[in-house]
């Protein structure tokens, strides 16, 4: 396997105004972590840890007020054409077709004929199963299938760097558990042009189920309290086997968010 560095997040803080006579929110401080070509890494933390922003900072949605993050050995200033995303909320089109959704991200490849688009298109369709479905509308669509759009639109600019925002937490376990296995299978397989993944999740067991490596969000301000590397090959995760990592990482969470809560005593 190729080890070299997709992506450096590197000394990063953020901060947003607040309105009136008040200091900014300290929202992400000192954030330092890679993620390695062939990596799949899961960021955890209570809810206002600032994951979403870090992810969105990674995406060149946001700037950090310190720091840099660097893809592909260039500093991210802005939504770069290789790295994708996918919302938890699916974010689609409605009024365009699957096959249209898909293609969107598509329209400004100049480099793209028009049959070669309709061939890629054609090919996700089939690669995330949505056979069948090409013409139908998102609200024609379950839950799932509305997702496998999301993942199919991500995947169609072939972006090395994926970034999922907490991708399965609108859907049922099965249906979760489904796609999931489904991504994890054409990535492994190298049937996609993405090198590297990192997702949000709340979900501990699926965090440790996909991970190599597991980073956990420290609150006020957000920052890395522990990172686990989970060294169980991915093919033996049963929940048997991976019950002591899962247990650990969720009593840690607890812990984090407890000192947190605890009423400050000055
Ligand atoms: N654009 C913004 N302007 C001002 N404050 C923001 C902005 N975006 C996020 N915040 C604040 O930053 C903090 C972290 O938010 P963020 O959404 O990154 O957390 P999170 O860990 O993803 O939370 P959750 O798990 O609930 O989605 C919150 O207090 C939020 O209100």
């Amino acid at each position: 396997m190729d080890n070299k560095t997709l992506l450096t997040v590197e000394s990063v803080y953020k901060e947003f105004p607040i309105k009136g006579n008040h200091p900014n929110l300290k929202v992400l401080k000192d954030i330092n972590f890679s993620v390695e070509t062939n990596e799949f890494v899961s960021i955890i933390g209570q809810s206002g840890a600032g994951k979403s922003t870090l992810l969105r900072s990674i995406a060149g949605l946001l700037t950090p007020t310190q720091g840099k993050i660097v893809f592909e050995n260039k500093v991210i200033s802005k939504p770069d054409a290789n790295i994708s995303m996918v919302f938890q909320h699916f974010a689609l089109f409605p009024w365009l077709t699957v096959n249209q959704n898909i293609a969107f991200g598509l329209q400004s490849n100049r480099d793209l004929s028009p049959t070669q688009r309709d061939h890629r298109v054609a090919n996700l369709v089939k690669m995330i199963g949505l056979s069948g479905y090409e013409q139908s509308y998102p609200r024609e669509l379950s839950g799932g299938m509305k997702q496998r759009v999301g993942f199919a639109r991500a995947l169609a600019t072939e972006p090395s760097l994926l970034l999922l925002d907490e991708p399965f937490s609108a859907l049922d376990v099965v249906t979760s558990k489904q796609l999931a296995n489904d991504l994890i299978t054409i990535w492994l397989d190298n049937q996609i042009a993405t090198k590297s993944i990192v997702m949000i999740t709340h979900d501990i067991q699926q965090a440790v189920q996909l991970s190599d490596r597991i980073i956990l969000l420290d609150t006020d301000p957000g920052r890395i309290a522990k990172i686990y590397q989970i060294n169980v090959a991915r093919q033996d995760r049963t929940i048997r086997n991976i019950i002591d990592i899962i247990e650990e990482i969720t009593n840690e969470l607890i812990a984090r968010t407890n000192a947190y809560q605890k009423p400050k005593l000055i």
